[in-house]
């Protein structure tokens, strides 16, 4: 790299409901990390997400979770600041506080699945994500639609091929992003083993089964 090109931070966001996190989250929070580059990335579990119903579990049960899930892995936070606001958990809303706290010139980037991603036109002020940061899909085994017309429509000229290329601007821009080890892991599973009584060792970290074990959690569908 040229020594005279200035750096800027990188930070990523990761949101989800996390109802519960698991090692397909983990793991891709940590792959992240390294192929992006980034110096944190929060991770922040939505009260309210704005396109499902209720979740199953309590924000602050779903935050202990994360919390025992990231454990001291390096460069992963879990943040709450989503459970200091009422209403629903909007994604502009979260990134417009990160761009705050990090400046105009911060590598910002917000991290969705690629099954997040199919819906993200008709999220809430869809093209203001894009005026606060960049957006970075990574694959989900198990989701490859093609992508609705609205949301072609939303995404443009906005893609880029490489990470060097997104880290060019502050904001803006499009990545697709195949991370090492994919997983087939979903909340949704982990939640249906454990209220038929089947285990999840090796679906969540061990802090997390120990969580929900000691809480009861998840026992009924
Ligand atoms: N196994 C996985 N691999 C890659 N990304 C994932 C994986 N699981 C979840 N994600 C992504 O993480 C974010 C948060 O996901 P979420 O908390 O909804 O988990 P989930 O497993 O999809 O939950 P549920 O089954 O309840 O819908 C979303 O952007 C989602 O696409
Ligand atoms: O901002 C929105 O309108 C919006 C709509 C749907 C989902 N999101 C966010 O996307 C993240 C993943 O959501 P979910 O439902 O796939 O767990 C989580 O942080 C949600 O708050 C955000």
């Amino acid at each position: 790299m040229n020594s005279c090109q200035p750096t800027f931070q990188r930070i990523g966001m990761l949101g989800g409901t996390f109802d519960p996190v698991h090692l397909g989250h983990l793991r891709s929070a940590v792959e992240l990390h390294e192929a992006l580059g980034l110096e944190r990335l929060h991770m922040i579990p939505a009260p309210q997400p704005p396109l499902r119903g209720e979740p199953r579990v309590a924000p602050q049960t779903r935050l202990a979770l994360l919390q025992a899930g990231i454990g001291d892995t390096p460069g992963l936070v879990a943040d709450d600041r989503e459970l200091r606001r009422a209403g629903p958990s909007y994604s502009a809303d979260t990134l417009a506080e990160l761009r705050d706290q990090y400046g105009d010139q911060a590598r910002l980037v917000m991290v969705v699945g690629h099954d997040a991603f199919l819906k993200l036109a008709q999220w809430h002020a869809p093209q203001r994500l894009f005026e606060l940061a960049h957006v970075v899909v990574i694959d989900r085994p198990g989701y490859n639609d093609p992508l609705p017309e609205g949301l072609r429509e939303l995404l443009g000229e906005r893609e880029v091929d490489s990470v060097s290329e997104l880290m060019k601007r502050a904001k803006g821009s499009l990545l697709r992003l195949s991370l090492p080890s994919r997983m087939a892991i979903s909340a949704t599973g982990i939640r249906h083993r454990l209220a038929a009584s089947q285990s999840v060792r090796y679906l969540v970290p061990e802090a997390v089964e120990r969580l929900i074990i000691q809480k009861a959690l998840y026992r009924d569908e």
